[in-house]
């Protein structure tokens, strides 16, 4: 069974105490922290760029970091993003004219590679690339805001791309972002999910560790009944 990768969206963290606030979910048991770039040009909102990145690595931060651009055009920030310490770079494959070059281009710095997909972006855009992912990332919610509800027609594209995975052999993690929450978790992960952002659902409250324990417990319900 893989394992499940837990990583807390920093969009929903506090901007005046970020590397502190990031310190705290690693330290409660999260595997990666999701660091989500807007534009105001491919998502209707603005968050932060490679130098916000690389002050975090200034300040310690060791953990894995899946930078998610919502941007357009990517290329051109990738080498920045990679060389202020991104381990995984994701984009939407509508915001590139050249899927495979950009592909090529986070493997050329360094970076683990990943397509991000809109709920209404259809999944054709996997076709001949799917050999390059190391990560599958599938948006449950409209990209551009944290703390919106979760779009329950992810269940099945989760099922369809989890059956694609699997029958092509392949190791790719499978992200889900938006609108996952302690109550809807389980059932994500038993979608074909292994990789969960979570963003509101982490910050809003004031202990983590206690959060993350109840988001682990429902995630071990699901693994322990997904083998049986
Ligand atoms: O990419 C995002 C929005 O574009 C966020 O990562 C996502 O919405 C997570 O926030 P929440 O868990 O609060 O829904």
């Amino acid at each position: 069974m893989k394992k499940f990768f837990l990583a807390p969206s920093i969009l929903s963290a506090d901007f005046a105490r970020l590397g502190e606030d990031i310190q705290k979910v690693i330290d409660a048991g999260s595997d990666l922290i999701h660091f989500d770039v807007m534009d105001n040009h491919y998502v209707p909102n603005l968050s932060m760029g490679p130098m916000v990145l690389e002050s975090l690595r200034k300040y310690n931060i060791t953990a894995p970091i899946d930078v998610h651009l919502m941007i357009q055009p990517v290329d051109n920030l990738i080498p920045q993003f990679a060389k202020a310490g991104a381990n995984f770079i994701t984009f939407h494959p509508e915001a590139t004219q050249h899927i495979e070059r950009t592909l090529q281009l986070i493997k050329d710095h360094g970076c683990k590679a990943g397509l991000a997909f809109n709920p209404a972006t259809p999944l054709n855009f996997l076709d001949y690339i799917l050999e390059k992912l190391d990560l599958i990332l599938l948006m449950s919610v409209n990209p551009g805001f944290g703390n919106q509800s979760f779009l329950p027609a992810t269940f099945n594209k989760l099922r369809e791309v989890r059956k694609i995975i699997d029958s092509n052999f392949l190791d790719i993690i499978l992200q889900v972002d938006g609108g996952v929450k302690v109550d809807n978790i389980a059932e994500i992960a038993f979608s074909g999910a292994n990789s969960f952002v979570i963003g509101s659902g982490i910050f809003k409250f004031s202990n983590y560790n206690l959060i993350i324990q109840e988001i682990r417990k429902e995630l071990k319900y699901a693994h322990s009944k997904s083998i049986h």
